[in-house]
């Protein structure tokens, strides 16, 4: 049995002429926080209106939940889904409670017995009456989650929810999707624009740009490759690999066919250098790396834009 909730494969998507989503490939898999990193106008939004069934692909395949989206069971597996796209979408006079019950409604829920689970669960059980248009930003987002939530999904979208909020908002919202995915175990599809912000939430990443996805990449891939270390560029990385191996108390591993990573050593970039070239190793280059995550993202982003 295959464990990918959902996957996109080839997804094109034009706008007349323009191109908002070029051959666009992603998996998620069950259990999943995936990050979806891009700047604006990268197409995110339109990806998540694609899966929603709220805008039409121009090409591709889209499979959620082991339903194509060619084939009238789609349906069924959107029902299975919950969805916050662009703002939270509710009615500005009415509560909480009133805006919950419309949407159970319009789900053929009627057990309201839901409403109250679910706004305690968001931790909005006491907003009374107070009406939806004088909820913070933070509030009405946790409403949004709350109103995609009452079918029990198992797979929940969400469209740049962090945007706008507060520091402390942006917090609440990390430990309100950690638990919907823990507890809930719904897997969870969010977007943003910025990177640190999905970083200690997400479990895998995929980085668009132009519409093109660039990266698809685990936390922990991810973790290895920001880490602090030192990198070096060498001719013969095997060859290396022996004399850091023999000589150097350190962990390292090998990045690409040039590239070795030395981390956790007391060594400095000196006294690496030194002890390649003493053993004739060709040191190309031997830098130490200091990324930050927006860095690793620019850098990608620059890297695919010199391509
Ligand atoms: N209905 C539409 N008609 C024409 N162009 C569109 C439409 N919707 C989106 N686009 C274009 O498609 C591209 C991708 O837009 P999209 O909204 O998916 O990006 P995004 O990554 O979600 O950006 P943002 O973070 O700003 O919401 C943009 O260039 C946008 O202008």
């Amino acid at each position: 049995m295959t464990n990918t909730i959902l996957s996109l494969k080839n997804v094109t998507k034009k706008f007349g002429r323009q191109l908002a989503l070029e051959h666009v490939s992603l998996d998620v898999k069950k259990g999943d926080i995936y990050g979806l990193i891009g700047r604006n106008g990268s197409g995110k939004t339109t990806i998540m209106k694609i899966i929603a069934d709220l805008s039409k692909e121009t090409s591709g395949q889209i499979t959620l939940l082991g339903h194509s989206k060619e084939s009238s069971s789609y349906a069924q597996a959107l029902n299975r889904a919950g969805s916050v796209i662009e703002s939270p979408v509710a009615f500005n006079t009415l509560t909480a409670y009133q805006n919950m019950k419309i949407i159970c409604l319009q789900r053929g829920i009627h057990d309201f017995s839901v409403i109250d689970e679910t706004l305690k669960f968001v931790n909005l059980a006491d907003t009374g009456k107070k009406k939806f248009k004088q909820f913070s930003l933070g509030m009405k987002q946790r409403l949004g989650i709350a109103m995609a939530l009452v079918n029990q999904p198992d797979f929940l979208i969400l469209d740049e929810p962090v945007n706008g909020l507060d520091p402390i908002a942006i917090v609440e919202l990390r430990d309100l999707l950690e638990k919907i995915n823990q507890e809930r175990e719904t897997t969870i599809f969010i977007s943003s624009h910025i990177l640190t912000e999905l970083y200690h939430v997400s479990t895998r990443f995929g980085f668009i740009h132009n519409g093109k996805m660039i990266q698809e990449i685990t936390k922990a891939e991810f973790d290895a490759i920001v880490t602090e270390g030192i990198i070096v560029k060498v001719e013969d990385t095997a060859k290396a690999s022996v004399v850091l191996a023999e000589h150097l108390a350190a962990e390292f591993e090998v990045l690409s066919q040039h590239e070795i990573k030395i981390s956790s050593t007391s060594a400095t970039v000196a006294e690496i250098n030194k002890l390649l070239v003493v053993n004739d190793i060709h040191v190309e280059g031997i830098d130490k790396q200091e990324y930050s995550l927006e860095d690793y993202y620019t850098n990608l982003v620059k890297t695919v834009g010199e391509e």
